[in-house]
């Protein structure tokens, strides 16, 4: 028995995107979803509270990171993410994979595992699927990544062929060690870069071990943009249709929108936040820069279009004001009110899909956010 179930709920006529519901122990979420990133234990600046409020459904954690610090000892000491964060929905957690090998320059990479160093103390560490899985375990996430290597981008066909087989083998070993399966679900994660064949033999290795969810991994790392929806184009229909399938790293409106078309499930990105921390906000006409001198005077809201409460209550100017000043209040205004755009956004194209019209609301949103069309 898998604790987390996908339930498909219809097909939009219009695109290959699905109106689904994902189940997991610690509630159920719609699906297309966007989850906000909170590596740390924490989705940057917001309270639960906050997030419950802009309606998010689940959030992302960060095995690397947790296990680092504060140690996940402490966290199951506590009794779990969950109780450890006050969040009572459910949580994802990426394997540790993606960023050893993004933030760690010394490493070496072994059938058992990744030798690097703490990109924090510089101390010599060792990261394998079992332990990637024992961190899981004790973090007691709903979903739980395979550990995987996200090779960059560009790499060879040989290169990418042997980290294809490695990560498979990966897979298996993350399966073997799993101890929770009751309770927390393990999603297995197709590589293969720029190459159908190694995609397609990637889907099948991970498809073989029968996993309650899978995602597309080694996009998003830099590679041109007509190669990533090359590779999603051709990856989603290898994917079971009745397990949900989660694009890591995806997160700007317009490939929420693209991906969602191309039956994509979930999406994460730090994109919202990040870009939030330094003053750029996402609005229906495209970005602004609220840190910029033009908004001094400017007291409107980031977005008029826009219904949370900070484009309610709050102007461009003095959000300018408290940015440049480097209030935090500054930057927890402008990462609310980006979250809140995107979960808004994958609520108007679940309703699209709905009914039947989200290759119209594309059109239709492209052109108001200036992107010009393909
Ligand atoms: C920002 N772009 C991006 N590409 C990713 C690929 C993987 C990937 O191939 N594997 C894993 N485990 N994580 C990835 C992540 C982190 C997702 N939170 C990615 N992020
Ligand atoms: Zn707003």
């Amino acid at each position: 028995m898998t604790p987390i179930t996908y339930e498909l709920i219809k097909t939009c006529k219009q695109t290959g995107a699905r109106l689904g519901k994902v189940h997991t122990p610690h509630g159920s979420f719609d699906t297309p979803m966007f989850m906000p990133v909170g590596t740390l234990a924490t989705v940057k600046t917001m309270s639960p509270e906050e997030l419950k409020e802009m309606e998010a459904r689940i959030i992302l954690s960060n095995t690397y990171h947790l296990w680092l610090r504060p140690g996940e000892d402490i966290i199951k000491e506590a009794g779990g993410l969950h109780r450890f964060m006050n969040w009572d929905r459910p949580i994802l957690t990426d394997s540790g994979g993606f960023q050893v090998f993004s933030l760690s320059k010394i490493r070496e990479i072994q059938e058992e595992g990744v030798h690097f160093r703490n990109h924090i103390s510089g101390e010599k560490l060792f990261l394998s699927p079992e332990k990637a899985m024992q961190i899981q375990n004790a973090l007691g996430s709903d979903i739980m990544m395979a550990f995987d290597e996200c090779p960059p981008y560009p790499a060879s066909f040989d290169y990418m062929k042997s980290s294809v087989e490695r990560t498979s083998r990966w897979a298996e070993r993350c399966l073997e060690a799993h101890q929770n399966p009751t309770t927390q679900g393990l999603f297995g994660i197709i590589q293969g870069g720029e190459y159908e064949e190694l995609r397609k033999q990637s889907a099948k290795d991970l498809a073989s071990l029968d996993l309650p969810g899978y995602a597309i991994g080694g996009l998003s790392v830099g590679e041109p943009k007509d190669i990533m929806n090359r590779m999603l184009e051709y990856t989603t229909p290898l994917m079971p249709s009745t397990k949900p399938r989660y694009l890591m790293g995806v997160g700007s409106p317009d490939s929420l929108i693209d991906g969602s078309i191309r039956g994509i499930d979930m999406f994460d990105c730090v994109l919202p936040t990040r870009i939030a921390r330094n003053g750029t906000c996402m609005t229906s006409t495209g970005r602004l820069v609220v840190r910029n001198a033009k908004y001094a005077r400017d007291f409107s809201p980031i977005d008029e279009n826009c219904d949370c409460h900070v484009c309610k209550n709050y102007t461009r100017a003095y959000i300018r004001h408290l940015i440049k000043s480097k209030e935090t209040f500054g930057f927890r205004l402008t990462t609310y009110h980006n979250l809140h755009f995107l979960l808004k956004l994958m609520e108007q194209v679940r309703t699209a899909i709905s009914e039947d019209r989200l290759g119209d609301f594309k059109e239709a949103f492209f052109e108001q956010y200036g992107l010009n069309q393909p």
